[in-house]
């Protein structure tokens, strides 16, 4: 239970229900946010008792597009400073970005290892290691590609009275995801990362795979080239 007296629960589709709990002043390197934190419930939903966040700067809900971020947690990327992913890079970036125009949010969604767990991402990263790539490495432990959910970004940007995102992502699919949920994605704002030794490979899978939208374009083997990205990236 939280420590806090609810104040107030949004229900969706799943019997999935978002408790909004609390907010505190959270001071970082580039500016004061404020961290607002929820908690999902629900017995048809896989992330029931998950602790997601939203951390938010200035006026987002004056009905002008907000730059924002909805991010999956990934544990190793953002706290470990893995180098076999862009997750770390891609968080500070956006914290750093939202900075700068001093308005923006950041979604902090606890769907590690896009939503196996984080047991489960480090099996498939042994996986990888024998060879399998980030998606192939899902199938074989039984996992689709990616099986995350983006349900619960409307009522916590609902919340906050935000309707409209300028969309920082290079992945198609959260854009489509967001539309889906009513939440207009007015511009998508490209977050690329410095590639490494480390990473490359990942991110040459997902713009292979998973039709991330990444420039310059990475060097992948002809018959294993993506069908055009049918998102454009200003919408
Ligand atoms: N299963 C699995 N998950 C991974 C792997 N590498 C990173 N992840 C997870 O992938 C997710 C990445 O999420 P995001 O950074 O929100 O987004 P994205 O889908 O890559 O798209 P962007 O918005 O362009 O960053 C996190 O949940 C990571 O934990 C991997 O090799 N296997
Ligand atoms: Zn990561």
């Amino acid at each position: 239970m939280p420590a806090t007296a609810p104040s107030d629960t949004a229900a969706s589709a799943n019997d999935q229900q978002l408790e909004y709990v609390t907010s505190c002043a959270l001071p970082t390197p580039w500016a004061q946010f404020t961290l607002h934190a929820f908690i999902e419930h629900g017995t048809g939903s896989p992330g029931a008792g998950k602790e997601h966040l939203a951390m938010v700067l200035g006026d987002v809900g004056d009905g002008e597009p907000v730059l924002a971020r909805v991010h999956s947690e990934c544990l190793t990327g953002d706290v470990l400073f893995s180098q076999r992913c862009d997750c770390g890079a891609q968080l500070e970036g956006a914290l750093r970005r939202i900075a700068e125009e001093g308005r923006g949010i950041l979604l902090y969604l606890r769907q590690e290892g896009r939503g196996i767990g984080l047991v489960n991402k480090i099996r498939a990263y042994r996986l990888q290691e024998a060879g399998a790539d980030t998606v192939e490495a899902n199938l074989q432990l039984g996992f689709h590609a990616d099986a995350r959910n983006y349900e619960l970004c409307r009522p916590m940007l609902e919340r906050f009275g935000v309707r409209s995102l300028r969309l920082m992502t290079n992945n198609p699919r959260k854009i489509d995801a967001m539309t889906r949920l009513g939440i207009a994605v007015a511009e998508r704002v490209p977050l690329l990362v410095n590639r490494n030794a480390y990473n490359n490979s990942y991110l040459n899978t997902k713009q292979a795979k998973l039709g991330h939208m990444m420039t310059p374009p990475a060097a992948v083997p002809a018959d294993q080239a993506p069908a055009p990205a049918a998102t454009p990236d200003v919408i």
